[in-house]
């Protein structure tokens, strides 16, 4: 049986990502592909734990170097119960985030060492890399505005537009580092536009492999 492909979709608050995730869910469906959908931080009943600290706006403050590591906690759970689990059945993984987030969160808005998050994915991930990345890019006001839609503010949400612009500018530096597995498609459009695009996308992906 063939490795499952992994696809993880990616961008700054309220862009669309899980809303999108269920479109490409069901547009893989429909070729045949079966798919697990999951989440980081998040995707097992620790990791979910470890979701909730980071999210909480708390008395303590967490402090940055914490928030890195926690993110890594979790994702070492998530990798070793489900991701590989589900590759290695022949499954598709879709993701909402993975580690271009930690690049571009921690790395980007938290201004932490790039070095050290490196280290920390060869450790956790060892060769485990997205097959394709979508990352859905929106003006920060755009996705903001969506969030705000919502209700109370999470412990990132209640960042400043500054951080978030960090966030936005990392992420689209590191698909240009990257062109052979990221995608951007313009996530501020309507969202019939948004998902014609990302088809596209992943028909030319299914043709690539
Ligand atoms: N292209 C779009 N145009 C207008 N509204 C949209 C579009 N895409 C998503 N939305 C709406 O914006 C809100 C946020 O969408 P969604 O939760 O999918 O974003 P997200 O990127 O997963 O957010 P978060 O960063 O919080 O995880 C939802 O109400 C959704 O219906
Ligand atoms: C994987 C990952 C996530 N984050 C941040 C980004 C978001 O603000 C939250 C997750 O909530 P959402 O519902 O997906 O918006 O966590 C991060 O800072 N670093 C990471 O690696």
């Amino acid at each position: 049986m063939s490795r499952g492909c992994f696809i993880t979709l990616e961008g700054g608050e309220g862009v669309g990502k899980s809303t999108n995730l269920q479109f490409v869910k069901a547009w893989l469906e429909m070729r045949g592909i079966v798919s697990v959908v999951t989440r980081e931080p998040g995707g097992t009943g620790i990791a979910e734990k470890i979701r909730a600290i980071l999210l909480e706006k708390a008395d303590e403050p967490l402090s940055e170097q914490a928030e890195l590591l926690l993110v890594f906690a979790a994702r070492a759970q998530h990798i070793r119960q489900v991701i590989l689990p589900a590759l290695e059945s022949g499954q598709w993984v879709l993701c909402d985030r993975f580690t271009d987030a930690t690049y571009a969160y921690q790395g980007g808005g938290r201004r932490l060492d790039v070095a050290t998050i490196e280290w920390l994915e060869h450790c956790v991930q060892g060769d485990l890399r997205p097959d394709l990345t979508l990352l859905l890019d929106a003006p920060v006001e755009i996705g903001m505005g969506r969030v705000g839609r919502r209700g109370a503010a999470d412990r990132f949400e209640a960042e400043r537009g500054e951080f978030f612009e960090r966030v936005r500018q990392c992420y689209l530096s590191r698909a240009a580092q990257y062109p052979e597995r990221y995608r951007v498609v313009d996530a501020g459009r309507p969202l019939e536009d948004v998902q014609v695009s990302l088809a596209d996308e992943l028909a030319a992906f299914l043709e690539r492999q």
